[in-house]
């Protein structure tokens, strides 16, 4: 079963009460206080997970409830500290807060992070610590802190460096296990694949790169209709877009005419999203008519075309090195965007960075680890007009 889209209903744990209570003993008279604190309330924390790629898990477990701190006791009994409950969400994961209009708090998309979603309530003070020289008999302990409480969406969108887009049965799973160990189930009949499938192809070089096999796109894909927009989500963010034709057609079909639907579909999903295409894979070359068709495509559209025999193997090596080429060149872009530092101010205890991207702010609370930079920063070119101290 694949699960891409769950309500998850998440409870930090509570703090423990703090305890009043005195010491009692035969020959102690007036014993002082004695009541121990509340343990913490055990905190829900999300792992971002590279080995998991469904959501399926939590459609078993959809009440996520880390556990309540332990009560403190008298004798000086503090209560135990709820345990923190790891939960492992799949790479990709866009989490969204439903009772707040689905507010958007975080995207998961980086392996191995850690996000606190749901934190414990804070143990009571028990009266011991309320004691002083004043008061050496206080009556006073304070309950323990609520943990936090969440509603939450929690939806995936694949991450993949490429995404293949084609009608039913063009041949996207055929092409993907040719080049990848993918796996995935290809047969003759429309909607073979009914779940997104990444394939993970490992280059001499030693780079890398993913490609999702994204379920059939029919018309009316944007509005729900096949197996719907639903799956569109899984390429939005995919670097590349790949056109998948079956390049002989069928009695009712065209390759030219398919290539022109699924671009519509992409945009009509999402504006210009059909912009991030850079090829088309003309499959089933094996078949009598579609060389002609290929004729007729190359002469209907200026994108880069590679015919290919899916089945036979025929033509992927190229298309692989083509693809290789392309999302390198598209990751060095990436990298090579250095933000310029503009500023750098202290705000309630946290650092803030002020950068010249975007007019893109961030900032680090005092716990976080950060590796910046500094040999660039020129310091004079800060800004003297903040009324915040500069760091
Ligand atoms: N003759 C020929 N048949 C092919 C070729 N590539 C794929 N096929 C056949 O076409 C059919 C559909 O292939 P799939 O890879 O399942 O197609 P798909 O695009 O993944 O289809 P969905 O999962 O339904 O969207 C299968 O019967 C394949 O054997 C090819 O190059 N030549
Ligand atoms: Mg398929």
């Amino acid at each position: 079963m694949f699960v891409d889209r769950i309500k998850v209903y998440v409870k930090a744990g509570n703090g423990g009460n703090g305890c009043i209570s005195f010491r009692r003993e035969k020959y102690v008279p007036k014993g002082g206080p004695n009541g121990g604190n509340g343990g913490d309330g055990g905190s829900v924390i999300f792992v971002v997970d590279a080995g998991t790629s469904s959501l399926v898990d939590l459609k078993f477990n959809q009440h996520i409830d880390a556990t309540h701190g332990g009560n403190g006791l008298g004798s000086d009994m503090h209560g135990n500290r709820g345990d923190d409950l790891y939960v492992k969400i799949p790479a990709g994961t866009v989490v969204m807060d439903i009772n707040n209009d689905n507010y958007q708090i975080c995207d998961l998309d980086d392996p191995g992070s850690e996000l606190v979603i749901a934190k414990g309530g804070k143990g009571g003070r028990g009266n011991r610590s309320f004691a002083t020289s004043a008061n050496r008999i206080p009556r006073q302990a304070e309950e323990g802190g609520s943990g936090e409480e969440l509603v939450l969406l929690l939806e995936l969108k694949t991450i993949a460096d490429v995404g293949l887009v084609g009608y039913p049965n063009a041949g996207k799973s055929t092409f993907l296990n040719s080049i990848s160990n993918s796996g995935a189930k290809t047969a003759s009949y429309p909607f073979t694949t009914l779940n997104p499938i990444v394939g993970t192809i490992d280059f001499p070089d030693f780079t890398r790169i993913t490609i999702a096999d994204i379920p059939g796109l029919v018309e009316g894909a944007h509005e729900n209709v096949g197996l719907g927009h639903h799956f569109l989500r899984h390429i939005e963010r995919t670097k590349i877009l790949v056109y998948v034709l079956d390049m002989n057609g069928t009695d009712d079909r065209d390759p030219l005419d398919d290539l022109v639907k699924l671009k519509t579909e992409l945009d009509l999903y999402e504006e210009e999203l059909s912009d991030r295409a850079c090829m088309i894979l003309a499959n089933k070359m094996d078949y009598p008519g579609s060389a002609e068709n290929l004729e007729r495509l190359r002469k209907a559209t200026d994108l880069q075309i590679f015919p290919i025999t899916a089945e036979l193997r025929e033509g992927v090596e190229d298309v692989l090195g083509f693809l290789h080429d392309r999302v390198m060149e598209l990751n060095k872009a990436k990298v090579k965007h250095v933000p310029k530092l503009k500023n750098i101010y202290r705000k309630e205890g946290a650092i803030v960075i002020d950068l010249e991207a975007d007019g893109d702010d961030f900032s680090l609370s005092p716990e976080d680890e950060f590796e910046f930079d500094f040999e660039d920063v020129d310091y004079d070119d800060f800004d003297d007009e903040t009324d915040e101290d500069e760091v």
